[in-house]
């Protein structure tokens, strides 16, 4: 992150060279054949001190590398700093120089460990305090609606970090929901969101949650004035307004304009990025639907997570092990994308969360210093709960012309043993059994002895699988709170250590902009034909298209 060039690294230019003479001789068999002490050498696992069951493990031995290459990899990462500035980081340097803001996600779960040094952070325990009487008051009944009936119903209203966050751990955690809280999420601006979720709502018992860093976020203010709408229309009173929407933001002006009081507000702070929100106030959906132990839980295995990123020596430091395997491919072998394939279906969300997560942290092409990088910076990040990903994209992934690195994430225990965990048996199998055609392929020789001497030659040829592709396989004992706060930050640690290497910001989003300003434009326009200017003609004629066909 100090804005050099990766390139100009000397490690950077020796794996180049590493690459271009030995790439060809790197094959996951001979190396596997070659090393029967492989997995032992290339996996790691994290266990929580307090918890050993809040234990992850990582199979890296599947990725084409050996141990001169990942020393190298690892060199990379000493001679970019990711030391330096991950204890930058720790410590509320102002690393997003861009917006010259300090990058704190890990001081909201901290539990007073770290030492930091910034405005607001003496305050988490009082708005951690807030969530937990909060929750426990909607969750017990005690917090009343205007017509002195209980919450069943929450809605949290929000957009990019402010829902992505939400949506996916309550999901991954619905074994430890209240069941009779239903909780929705609005997101798009396009009204069929917000009017099909009010339509399964009744304004007596149902709760909004504005959730919004700035509170300028045009989706999320138009979906919160249309369900304050909808609410006045019945519950008439402005003053009921208190009882029925709270808001989580840093723009205390902006919230109490729209007409939410300071006490309703749930506080975070500049330093807590969108897409690193979830630990903060904008968790406050998470804690209602799963409780606030559990929250707590949650925060906690995050938290461990950061203390191995910054204790623990590069060589054995998961996040750095995994950031630096995707350079390798990343800039290396010319991979453009990176696919997480969870293979439990509480995580079904997990990859739509880390694409923002990834792809807006590193989607950058200028280093921090504003020279444009000559290589490749964040990769493309996709996926799909398993085992649905293999009817439909896996081909690809195994027999296509790209190279497709991807991690497998499964839990060793499922929460709904069903038939004696029959389900679960054979989902791992296929967990397991994926990683290892995609190393190992299927040889010619073994398709002709199958199909014996009368097979036709391209039926030969399409069994073929080359292999050698390379995955991670990450597993744990069971989708606990502290684990998937583990896991996730294992990912964020990971994101920011590549951002590092490639010399550029990870914590701004000035590419979400343009698109926003030139929308605002076209809103004012889009009434009359006359008014239509200064586009392009494919614009202008979309523009005009529409307002023949527009009903209303
Ligand atoms: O939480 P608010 O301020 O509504 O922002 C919601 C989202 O907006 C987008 O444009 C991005 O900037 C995201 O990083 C952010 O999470």
């Amino acid at each position: 992150m100090s804005g050099k060039l990766a390139s100009s690294y000397s490690a950077w230019q020796k794996l180049q060279q590493i690459y271009d003479t030995e790439h060809s001789k790197l094959v996951l068999k001979d190396l596997f054949a070659q090393d029967p002490q492989r997995f032992s050498k290339f996996s790691k696992s994290y266990t929580a001190p307090s918890n050993p069951d809040t234990t992850i493990l990582v199979d890296y031995s599947k990725n084409l590398v050996t141990e001169p290459i990942l020393d190298t990899l690892l060199s990379l990462a000493r001679e970019a700093g990711v030391e330096h500035w991950r204890d930058e980081m720790f410590s509320g340097k102002h690393i997003n120089n861009s917006e010259d803001r300090a990058v704190l996600h890990v001081a909201l779960r901290n539990f007073d460990d770290f030492k930091i040094q910034e405005e607001g952070v003496n305050e988490v325990d009082g708005v951690l305090a807030h969530i937990k009487e909060f929750t426990e008051a909607v969750r017990s009944g005690a917090w009343k609606g205007y017509t002195g009936k209980a919450i069943d119903t929450i809605v949290n209203i929000g957009i990019g970090g402010s829902d992505l966050g939400p949506v996916m751990v309550t999901e991954a955690l619905k074994p430890y929901a209240k069941r009779d809280l239903k909780a929705h999420f609005v997101s798009n601006i396009d009204g069929t969101h917000i009017a099909e979720t009010l339509r399964e709502c009744n304004p007596e018992t149902t709760l909004f949650i504005i959730a919004s860093k700035t509170f300028t976020t045009q989706e999320t203010i138009t979906n919160a004035e249309s369900a304050k709408a909808w609410f006045l229309k019945t519950a008439k009173d402005q003053a009921h307004v208190a009882k029925h929407f709270v808001a989580l933001s840093t723009n205390t002006k902006a919230v109490t304009a729209f007409g939410i009081s300071e006490s309703n507000m749930f506080q975070f702070w500049d330093w807590v990025g969108g897409r690193y929100s979830l630990w903060s106030a904008i968790g406050l959906s998470i804690a209602l639907v799963i409780g606030y132990e559990n929250f707590e839980a949650l925060l906690k295995g995050a938290h461990g997570m950061d203390k191995h990123f910054k204790e623990t020596p590069l060589e054995n430091n998961l996040p750095v092990l995994l950031a630096v395997l995707g350079v390798w491919y990343n800039d290396f072998y010319g991979a453009q994308t990176h696919a997480l394939l969870p293979y439990d279906q509480y995580l079904h969300k997990f990859a739509d969360y880390f694409q923002q997560g990834d792809m807006e942290s590193n989607g950058k092409s200028v280093t921090k210093l504003g020279e444009k990088v000559s290589y490749q910076t964040g990769p493309i990040i996709w996926g799909a709960s398993g085992t649905n990903g293999q009817h439909s994209f896996y081909q690809l992934v195994h027999q296509g012309t790209k190279i497709i690195p991807a991690d497998f994430i499964a839990p060793a225990t499922t929460h709904n043993p069903i038939e004696h965990s029959k389900h679960h048996r054979i989902l791992l199998s296929n967990y397991f059994a994926q990683p290892e055609a995609l190393a190992f392929g299927k040889t010619e020789e073994a398709v002709r002895k199958e199909l014996g001497p009368n097979a036709q030659e391209e039926v030969v040829k399409s069994k073929v699988f080359d292999g050698n592709r390379p995955t991670n396989s990450i597993m744990f004992p069971l989708l606990t709170p502290e684990v998937l706060g583990a896991l996730i930050a294992l990912y964020e640690h990971k994101i920011f250590t590549q951002g590092v290497i490639w010399g550029i910001n990870s914590f701004d989003q000035m590419g979400v902009e343009l698109g926003k300003v030139l929308a605002k434009n076209i809103l004012a326009q889009l009434e009359k034909p006359d008014d239509v200017v200064g586009h392009d003609s494919s614009t202008t004629g979309l523009i005009h298209q529409y307002q023949k066909w527009r009903k209303e």
